[in-house]
């Protein structure tokens, strides 16, 4: 059989390796992130689990543990350590300017709703690198430690002694490690410039749900029935499969009392509040889209349904994400011009194969600006919307057990919906800002850890990316006058004695928002970048016509109706009632309805002839 041929590829130069260099990765046992094992590639198969055989020539791109393309070369000073102010000295503290340059508060929108930042957080978790954050929270929890200082992958953030916080404190430190790199897990030799390396696949996909490795999936997901995944029945409501071990890694859960924590395919299922909740949702929503088209097409065997029920899913999710909350943020005039969506509802077809299916480095760092729109507690409501209670979200982190018990994936649920997520301003929430992570670190600061990331990712200032967006110089702060407000820029040149010196992330957080949008405008531009190459780098992107098992137009037609209300009407906890435009508060023109006057999408556009055929020979 072909399938069995596997082929051992170097994970980052996407070039087949020989046995010999093979049986070496194994005796460094290195193989995890070094070596990407491929069967060979069918033009004409559903896209894989572990987004290999994306790009027909290049057979590794897309997949997990492959490199990141870098929308401008990285710049580090000796030994890869980052980048000094123009004059030679070190950049000023993270710490300092994250206190100094963002205010501590919390300011609702009055536009947006908390599905809005929950839902960026799950992109977010498509994108990721998560032994990034692994690595400092269960692996180097010591780098404060003076153990830690021996230890070169420890970077901890210093606390000025006049810190408007821990000046009241004993804390002068705050944990943390460097990005790993295909370098510092000995695939390239280390004396080359760090290339991070991404452990989700490349595509949006769906990946923080069916996972990148197919005998994961087949493992801990399938039920090989009816294109079902797993689940379980607990009260009346529908889970993922659980860990049964005593063990494992929702951390906070408080026990005796919560214990459930997923045994999916991917781990960081039960990491962030948010990505939790859309796990648990897209999980109901494939079995919900399976049932569906298993009543139109009886004939259709297990593999089909299955593959044909995740299809739809990651349409879903796409059309939801692209249609319906990005034009929010982006403007979608903005996302029409750059051809981000289309004004038609028909096909459209941008793929391209010369251009790779990776994610740029740039697009996960610069989505943490999102970290100052995060609300830090979570309104509880009951399903008539009274107010019942708030918990702090950093304290839901790693801790699936809490939404199990007390009917609080309910009330949470409700909440997601009507509560307002924080304004885009120059304002944190205290607790993303000083807390981060809950009980899993002594104190942790979000956005000043986001600044730190960015300088060992050697990130070229925020003005080298200005001028790539911009296409124009900026040689002086007064040329900044075009980005900001005048006191955002007397604010930079306090902090940083050279335009050059100033940050990527500090610049974003302080930047005008792109016109028609709600975002920052260098912001837009780099997800811009990143989006415009997703797209045109998926063969297997929704939209297109021409791709293995592409929609019919009328079955296009039906995704163009999914809406984030309709998602949570199906597979939400008793919702009944909910706003047409779930991203938006509820109010004038956009009134609570109820469930069954949302539109839905019509399965019988997917009934196979085939069926009908077999039923009448019968
Ligand atoms: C507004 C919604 C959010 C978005 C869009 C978002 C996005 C991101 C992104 C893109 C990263 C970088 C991942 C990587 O480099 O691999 C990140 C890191 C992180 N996020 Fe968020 N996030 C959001 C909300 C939250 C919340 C609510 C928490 C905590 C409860 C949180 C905690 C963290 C932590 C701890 C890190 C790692 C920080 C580091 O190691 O430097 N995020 N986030």
């Amino acid at each position: 059989c072909k399938f069995m041929n596997i082929i051992h590829y170097d994970s980052y130069k996407g070039t087949p390796i020989s046995d010999k260099e093979y049986k070496e990765y194994i005796k460094k046992n290195n193989t995890f992130w070094c070596v990407n094992d491929i069967q060979p590639c069918d033009p004409n198969e559903w896209r894989r689990i572990d987004g290999s055989c994306n790009n027909l020539k290049h057979p590794t791109y897309g997949a997990m543990h492959t490199p990141l393309v870098k929308v401008l070369p990285s710049v580090y000073d000796a030994g890869y350590e980052p980048r000094k102010a123009k004059d030679g000295a070190d950049l000023p503290l993270p710490r300092y300017l994250r206190t100094s340059l963002l205010l501590e508060g919390k300011v609702p929108d009055q536009m947006l709703t908390q599905l809005a930042t929950n839902l960026l957080t799950f992109i977010s978790s498509e994108v990721t690198s998560v032994q990034d954050t692994i690595n400092y929270v269960l692996w180097k929890p010591y780098c404060c430690e003076p153990r830690g200082k021996a230890d070169r992958s420890c970077t901890p953030n210093k606390i000025p002694n006049d810190d408007p916080v821990h000046r009241f404190s004993s804390i002068r430190c705050l944990n943390l490690t460097r990005p790993e790199s295909f370098q510092s897990m000995g695939c390239v030799r280390n004396d080359t410039t760090p290339d991070r390396i991404l452990s989700s696949t490349s595509t949006l996909d769906l990946s923080t749900l069916y996972g990148g490795n197919l005998d994961m999936l087949k493992k801990m997901a399938r039920t090989f029935q009816n294109g079902l995944l797993k689940t379980e029945i607990e009260e009346g409501r529908e889970w993922p499969p659980s860990t049964k071990s005593k063990t494992d890694i929702c951390l906070q859960n408080q026990k005796p009392a919560e214990t459930r924590c997923h045994s999916t395919p991917e781990v960081g299922s039960n990491s962030l509040f948010a990505v939790n909740l859309f796990v648990i949702w897209f999980w109901r929503n494939h079995n919900f889209i399976a049932k569906s088209l298993a009543k139109v097409n009886p004939c259709w065997d297990d593999d089909q349904l299955f593959y044909a029920a995740r299809d739809v899913n990651i349409a879903i999710y796409l059309q939801i994400s692209f249609y319906e909350l990005l034009p929010i943020l982006m403007g979608r005039k903005n996302m029409i011009m750059n051809n981000l969506i289309s004004k038609l509802s028909g096909f459209r077809d941008l793929y391209n194969d010369k251009i790779l299916p990776q994610q740029s480095i740039e697009m996960a760092a610069v989505l943490r600006w999102f970290h100052t729109m995060q609300e830090g507690s979570l309104k509880m409501y009951d399903v008539d919307g009274t107010y019942l209670k708030a918990f702090p979200v950093v304290n839901l982190t790693l801790r699936t057990g809490f939404l199990a018990v007390d009917n609080n994936i309910d009330y949470l649920t409700q909440g997601s919906f009507r509560q307002p997520c924080g304004k885009a301003d120059y304002i944190v929430d205290p607790d993303i800002a000083e807390v981060g992570l809950g009980t899993l670190q002594q104190a942790f600061d979000i956005p000043t850890s986001d600044l730190t990331k960015h300088r060992y990712f050697g990130f070229q200032p925020y003005v080298k990316y200005l001028e790539y967006c911009n296409r124009q110089k900026y040689e002086s702060f007064e040329d900044l006058l075009d980005v900001m407000d005048p006191e955002r820029v007397e604010m930079l040149r306090d902090r940083y004695n050279h335009i050059e010196d100033i940050d990527l992330m500090a610049g974003i957080w302080l930047e005008k928002h792109v016109r028609g949008g709600r975002i920052p405008s260098t912001l837009f531009c780099l997800i811009t970048e990143q989006l415009g190459r997703t797209i045109a780098s998926d063969r297997h992107w929704y939209e297109r016509q021409d791709r293995p098992h592409a929609f019919t137009l009328q079955q296009l037609l039906e995704i163009r109706k999914a809406t984030i209300s309709r998602l949570i009407c199906d597979v939400g906890d008793k919702v009944t009632q909910i706003q047409p435009k779930g991203f938006l508060r509820a109010g004038p023109g956009n009134e609570m309805c109820s469930c069954n006057s949302i539109r839905s999408i019509d399965f019988n556009a997917w009934a196979d002839p085939q069926c009908v055929v077999n039923k009448r020979n019968k």
